[in-house]
């Protein structure tokens, strides 16, 4: 049995902990991999963030004749080259994965990889089911950064079909001539976005009225509406059964109709993820969990078990790249300064959604606010009245800002429109930093006409007292 001065099990976010301050550390990195190559580094390097992002950004370029004729430029967009596509984003993934894995593995003297599923056989002891039989680890401590796994719905059939998730669906052989995508969430909205621009015929399917339920109800409105001009967007709907033939996959469907099917040739489930704490059996280490499976953390990110930290999407109920990479900051730093431990900031986390239109978002949604009674004004700012607003001929994207009518202290914002990621971080900023409404619009200069004079006439806008 080899011992450790420190085990993390998982490459994600958990692969960033040892520098060079680890050095006299002997340290162990567990990790089955991800993905149909069982990679290495975790979910948004390799099945996330990244490769969404290099489709979607694709996807954007062949929007261009939609764009384009709007403003009379006439372009037309001749082909989709998926396998070139496909292996351009995977090329660069890909290699730097393997660059990742070869580096813990050979490189780096005092870190051991294994490779294989972990699971607890008891307080801070774990046996690895490797290619070369089972290992088992103890360690002085652990940091568990396991992440999520895609959720399967329980939709009769669907276990006896081949169907995709976000781990796959990317790497296909061909682009399909349609798609069905399941979940009108995160996922949902950037994979339909990027397949249907990519030409497929793709039909989405959502248990609720609205898609992206989470944003502001003027933003799930707005996506609600211009995503039904995007793709075939089926709302309402429970899905009741799925099969295959030979042509695709069958689901059928229970809406307000009544009974409905909808054939195509692949099929996307996107309805959110859960927690792999249980394929780690954290209990038997003395580690609580919530009853989603959430490893519990208190604000330094300590578990319930005696030297067994947490981060990222196995214990957060953000699952967001930024936050899980925070999240690591701060265990990095208690591991090292056990006396002096610092503890995670979760006051003001942004998200993006990269869809057609993007959309961005920080703080307290309008429903949010109006639920817990804080008191709060509105404006918005349409990027049709902003000069690059006008340049875009843009004329659904707005701006939502929520703000204490007394200090002028932001409390949320909302983004719904071109480069929303960008626009919305003097706002991020402005929140975490504590900057009012009124200093924020009248002590800088706004580049004109820049894409940010949304964000200063929103402010402008508030009707503060
Ligand atoms: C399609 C998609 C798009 C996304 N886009 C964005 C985005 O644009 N922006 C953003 O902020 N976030 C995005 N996310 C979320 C982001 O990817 C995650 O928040 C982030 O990757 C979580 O990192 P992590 O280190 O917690 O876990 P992960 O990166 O998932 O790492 C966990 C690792 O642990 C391994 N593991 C799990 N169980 C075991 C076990 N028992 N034994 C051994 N190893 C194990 C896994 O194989 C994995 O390699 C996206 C996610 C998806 C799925
Ligand atoms: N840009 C980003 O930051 C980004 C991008 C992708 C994913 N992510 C992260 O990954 C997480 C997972 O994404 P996701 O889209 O899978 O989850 P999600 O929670 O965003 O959305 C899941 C959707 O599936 C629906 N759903 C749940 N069960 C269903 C069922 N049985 N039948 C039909 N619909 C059902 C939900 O109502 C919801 O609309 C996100 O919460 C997000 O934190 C982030």
């Amino acid at each position: 049995m080899r011992h450790f001065d420190l085990v993390i099990i998982g490459s994600g976010s958990g692969n960033s902990i040892p520098d060079e301050r680890f050095d006299d550390w002997n340290v162990a990195i567990v990790d089955k991999g991800i993905g149909p190559d069982s990679a290495y580094g975790g979910t948004c390097l390799n099945v996330g963030c990244i490769p969404t992002k290099m489709f979607v950004h694709t996807a954007d370029v062949a929007g261009a004749p939609v764009e384009g004729e709007r403003l009379g430029v006439d372009l037309e967009l001749q082909r989709v080259r998926w396998p070139d596509i496909r292996d351009r984003i995977f090329g660069r993934i890909d290699a730097i994965s393997s660059g990742g894995r070869h580096y813990r593995m050979f490189d780096n003297e005092n870190v051991t990889l294994f490779e294989g599923v972990a699971r607890f056989t008891g307080q801070r002891e774990l046996t690895v089911d490797t290619a070369h039989g089972p290992e088992t680890i103890t360690a002085d401590r652990v940091v568990i950064a396991a992440g999520t796994r895609p959720l399967a719905p329980a939709v009769p059939g669907l276990d006896e079909i081949d169907y995709h998730t976000s781990d796959s669906v990317m790497r296909l052989a061909e682009l399909p001539s349609s798609m069905i995508v399941m979940g009108t969430g995160f996922i949902g909205a950037e994979l339909a976005h990027v397949f249907a621009a990519l030409g497929v015929q793709v039909t989405m399917i959502g248990r609720s009225g609205r898609l992206l339920r989470g944003e502001d109800e003027a933003v799930s409105e707005r996506i609600t509406e211009l995503a039904a001009r995007q793709w075939d967007l089926r709302l309402n709907r429970k899905a009741t059964s799925v099969e295959r033939d030979a042509d695709g996959v069958l689901l059928h469907l229970e809406g307000p109709e009544g009974a409905e099917v909808v054939a195509a040739e692949q099929l996307l489930i996107a309805v959110g993820r859960t927690p792999n704490s249980d394929l780690l059996d954290v209990q038997q280490a003395g580690v609580t969990t919530d009853p989603d499976g959430k490893v519990v953390v208190d604000a330094q990110q300590r578990t319930s078990a005696d030297g067994v930290w947490a981060l990222g999407d196995v214990s957060s109920a953000y699952e967001l790249k930024h936050v899980a990479n925070h999240e690591e900051r701060v265990v990095q730093h208690n591991l090292l300064h056990p006396d002096d431990p610092v503890e995670s900031d979760h006051r003001v986390v942004p998200h993006a959604v990269f869809t057609s239109p993007q959309i961005a978002s920080v703080g307290l949604t309008e429903q949010q606010a109006r639920d817990r009674g804080i008191e709060y004004v509105t404006a918005t700012q349409d990027y049709g009245g902003i000069a690059y607003g006008w340049a875009m001929e843009d004329t659904t994207g707005f701006a939502k800002l929520l703000a204490d009518p007394d200090t002028g202290q932001l409390l949320g914002a909302h983004i719904i429109g071109p480069q929303a990621p960008t626009v919305v971080q003097p706002l991020i900023q402005a929140m975490q930093f504590g900057l009012d409404a009124r200093a924020m619009a009248r002590g800088q200069y706004w580049i004109h006409p820049a894409m940010p004079e949304l964000v200063e006439n929103a402010l402008l806008n508030l009707p503060l007292r």
